[in-house]
């Protein structure tokens, strides 16, 4: 069973209920918080609870469903101030703001603005919050699931490109593949972006050596040629680390062959991998017109390191993540993070001895921070980076591979559409 950054019953269109996994409690305690507003849907997109450019646009969208079945009970009307329900303009203005609010919780990804830009024109018309509910009901379903089935054929278009590149250059033999930041089941509906390409790759990779998996994925073989990806380096990633934080989990949990490496290694790693390093997976959090990419901190020298090996870089996201609006990277507004993200480590308690995790007397694992850096200490702490096109060698998406033209730009118009 694949890991579940966000819980949405939908069985019952009148009461449903939404959870999301607290990803900053990973890898050692598995909580689920509830959402019931757009407040609740600020805190753990604002906090880094829920991660994931797609993921923060699916829980986005869901706290907005959650308020607005909250408004439709009688109870909560009455004895809340916020809205003024004397009429659905009214109400509408109200909700307006609160999208707003909603929106600046994070502001780099594109998916939770694309999302909110939707969601917007639902509620401009809608006239009553019933059919302003449904609207969003019926939207908020279309993205969890295509971004699922968008998630599998991009990683399966992701995979067979490389495979069959390296099948034309004659390269035949075992490969591992480098990627950075968050990029699974956990920043997504399921499957993942980049993670969802060497997924498939893994797949591949067992179909070829006829392993048996777990059935729960159906593995194919995704060309004839006979190289294999056998291991995957996943970078540390900042801020709070969650490349050993959440994509090592994943990995563990998904039983993909993967060495956890740290960020300031690639090129060290690169230099001296037992096995050739045949390419770099990474998401994205928005890409621009002319392909400029926004993406996990890290990403940028990800790409000038594999730049100057000759190891292709690729891009993986959904057309969720295109920005139709921004020319070039240099429209891109970079989130910068508070300063003790970067001074401080948080993380669960480990026993010196043991190297097991320390639990209170209820048996549940002890969170604590710890200073790593002096208080005084002025920080910089950027979210992403901007990787520019030129050293982007193909975006993945679920329409295909897009590669540049022979002027070294990407057309990208058919994904504006
Ligand atoms: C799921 S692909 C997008 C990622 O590559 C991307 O950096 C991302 O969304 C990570 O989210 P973040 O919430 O900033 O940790």
């Amino acid at each position: 069973m694949s890991l579940e950054a966000i819980q949405f019953d939908r069985s019952h269109r009148d009461n449903i209920s939404v959870r999301v996994l607290d990803q900053l409690l990973l890898p050692y305690t598995t909580k689920y918080v509830p959402i019931y507003t757009i407040d609740d849907g600020y805190t753990v997109i604002n906090t880094m609870q829920v991660r994931g450019a797609p993921a923060i646009a699916i829980v986005g969208a869901l706290a907005v469903l959650m308020e607005i079945q909250l408004l439709q009970n009688d109870g909560f009307a009455k004895t809340q101030t916020f809205y003024d329900f004397s009429s659905f303009d009214l109400i509408r203005s109200a909700l307006s703001q609160r999208l707003d609010f909603l929106l600046s919780s994070r502001p780099t990804a594109v998916n939770l603005s694309n999302a909110l830009c939707e969601i917007r024109a639902l509620l401009a018309q809608s006239g009553d919050l019933a059919a302003f509910g449904n609207g969003v009901y019926d939207f908020v379903c279309r993205l969890i699931d295509e971004d699922l089935s968008n998630n599998v054929k991009m990683g399966d278009n992701g995979a067979a490109f490389l495979l069959d590149a390296l099948q034309q250059e004659g390269f035949d033999k075992d490969f591992a593949v480098l990627t950075i930041c968050n990029t699974g089941s956990l920043a997504t509906s399921g499957y993942g972006t980049a993670l969802g390409v060497v997924r498939s790759l893994w797949n591949d990779s067992l179909a070829k050596s006829q392993a048996s998996g777990d059935g729960s994925v159906k593995k194919r073989k995704l060309n004839q040629g006979r190289a294999k990806m056998v291991r995957v380096y996943p970078l540390e990633t900042r801020p709070y680390n969650q490349g050993a934080r959440l994509t090592a989990y994943e990995l563990v949990h998904d039983k993909i062959p993967a060495t956890l490496i740290p960020d300031s290694s690639i090129a060290y790693r690169i230099a001296t991998s037992p096995v050739p390093i045949k390419a770099a997976f990474v998401g994205a959090d928005r890409i621009v017109r002319n392909g400029d990419t926004a993406n996990k901190i890290g990403t940028y020298q990800l790409a000038l390191v594999c730049k100057h090996f000759g190891i292709k870089f690729f891009v993986t996201a959904p057309k969720t993540t295109i920005d139709s609006k921004t020319e070039t990277g240099a429209g891109i507004v970079v989130e910068e993070r508070k300063p003790n993200e970067f001074k401080h480590v948080s993380g669960t308690l480990i026993d010196i001895q043991t190297g097991s995790p320390r639990v209170d007397d209820k048996g549940k694992p002890v969170s604590a921070s710890v200073g790593v850096a002096p208080s005084e200490i002025d920080v910089w702490n950027p979210a992403f980076d901007i990787t520019p096109h030129e050293l982007i060698d193909g975006i993945v998406t679920e329409d295909g591979v897009f590669t540049k033209n022979v002027n070294g730009g990407f057309d990208l118009s058919n994904l504006f559409a």
